[in-house]
């Protein structure tokens, strides 16, 4: 039998308090949950809009009184007309779950009328949100106000969230890996790795047989679902992706790096809401703006590592985002050089693409706008 003193085999689990605690809220508040976030001046109960049911919103209101609040990222304040250099505090004061849902992402919702600049726990449930891939508004009531909170409901120091909510530093290990005969590269074989935020799964695509001694082809492609599986029309993303394969393959092997950051980082949810508001005349970066999220929420330190761990660490990258090569740089690859993959223009990507060169700086200056593929050399 074990003895008291010997450690429990799986102690060590549970060892990084910062991981767990991070799993475990983002878990909560994508179940509709709410968590609490223990700051120096007390616990705050927080629900995300996204996912708290109009009941418990209203149990929540009425319980706190006048002190909850609705606390909306600066992107939100600012499309509101709030001069905000930061989140804000919105006094719920009488307003209803269908108010609230409106304030924390409708089109046409009037700026509120009393706001002020939140702390940094509403900060953290920011953080928290996005990481969860809900729409970044959150209903924060002081602990003290609801009565004596549930045994069951989950707590998260406000350290923990500060520490990185979006960095929990799981260790990204591979889990498999195997021959994937792709149309496009028949040599060619799918890596699957598994860490960072989120413990997502990204995969590195080995087509052909890189040479590690020389500069390797190298796309990062983050996923589109409409795009890559569907051939959406709203934007170019399948047609990168399979032009993608083909000239990796055609300069004898490279490395497309799949990303699991749909919609810029913001998730499927939010970018179906990005399009809806898209085809109510916004552009792609107002969309996201209104939705409370900034023009490109993704991250390429995934990217980073798994090029340094399958040996890869001087690249060519095939790119027109000059995001993703400063990003690259910044975690130790050496970018060595840039070639423009322009994907098919179509009656329905053109806005998205000139978005995009317009404002977000992407290199799209060889494009041709005329419904045809442009061919742009190397630069
Ligand atoms: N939020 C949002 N995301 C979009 C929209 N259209 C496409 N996306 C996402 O944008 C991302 C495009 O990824 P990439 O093609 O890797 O990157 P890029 O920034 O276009 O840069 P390139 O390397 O030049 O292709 C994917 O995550 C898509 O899901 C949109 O209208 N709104
Ligand atoms: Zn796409």
């Amino acid at each position: 039998m074990r003895s008291n003193s010997q450690p429990t085999p799986f102690a060590h689990l549970f060892r990084d308090g910062v991981q767990v605690t991070v799993d475990r809220a983002v878990a909560e508040l994508r179940a509709g949950r709410p968590v609490v976030i223990e700051g120096d001046t007390g616990a705050t109960l927080v629900a995300t809009i996204d996912t708290i049911s109009p009941a418990t919103f209203d149990a929540f209101a009425t319980l706190a009184g006048g002190g909850a609040v609705l606390t909306l990222p600066e992107p939100r304040a600012r499309v509101l007309g709030l001069p905000a250099d930061g989140a804000v505090a919105v006094p719920l004061s009488g307003m209803g779950h269908d108010a609230a849902c409106r304030l924390a992402g409708g089109i046409d919702a009037p700026g509120p009328a009393v706001w002020h600049p939140a702390d940094r726990i509403a900060e953290a449930a920011i953080g928290l949100a996005k990481l969860a891939l809900l729409l970044p508004a959150v209903l924060m009531v002081p602990a003290g106000l609801c009565g004596p909170v549930p045994a069951g409901v989950h707590r998260v120091p406000l350290a923990a969230l500060t520490e990185g909510a979006d960095g929990a530093p799981h260790p990204l290990q591979i889990v498999s890996r195997a021959r994937v005969p792709l149309a496009e590269s028949v040599e060619t074989v799918f890596v699957v790795f598994r860490g960072g935020a989120g413990l997502r799964d990204q995969v590195a695509i080995i087509v052909g047989s890189p040479d590690p001694d020389r500069p390797v082809p190298v796309r990062l492609h983050s996923a589109c679902l409409t795009g890559d599986l569907f051939a959406s029309l709203r934007c170019d993303c399948g047609d990168q992706l399979r032009q993608a394969v083909a000239r990796l393959a055609d300069e004898g092997g490279g490395v497309l790096v799949y990303l699991d950051q749909e919609g810029r980082g913001t998730g499927i949810a939010n970018k179906m809401r990005a399009y809806d508001l898209q085809d109510h005349g916004l552009d792609t970066i107002d969309a996201d703006a209104v939705l409370g999220y900034g023009a490109d929420e993704r991250r390429y330190d995934l990217a980073a590592t798994m090029l340094l761990r399958l040996g890869f660490g001087r690249v060519r990258l095939f790119t027109n985002n000059p995001d993703k090569i400063a990003a690259l740089a910044r975690a130790g690859i050496e970018v060595v050089g840039r070639s423009a993959l322009i994907g098919l223009v179509t009656v329905e990507n053109r806005r998205y693409l000139a978005a995009k060169a317009t404002r977000a700086g992407h290199l799209l200056d060889g494009l041709g706008m005329d419904g045809t593929r442009a061919v742009k050399a190397d630069g």
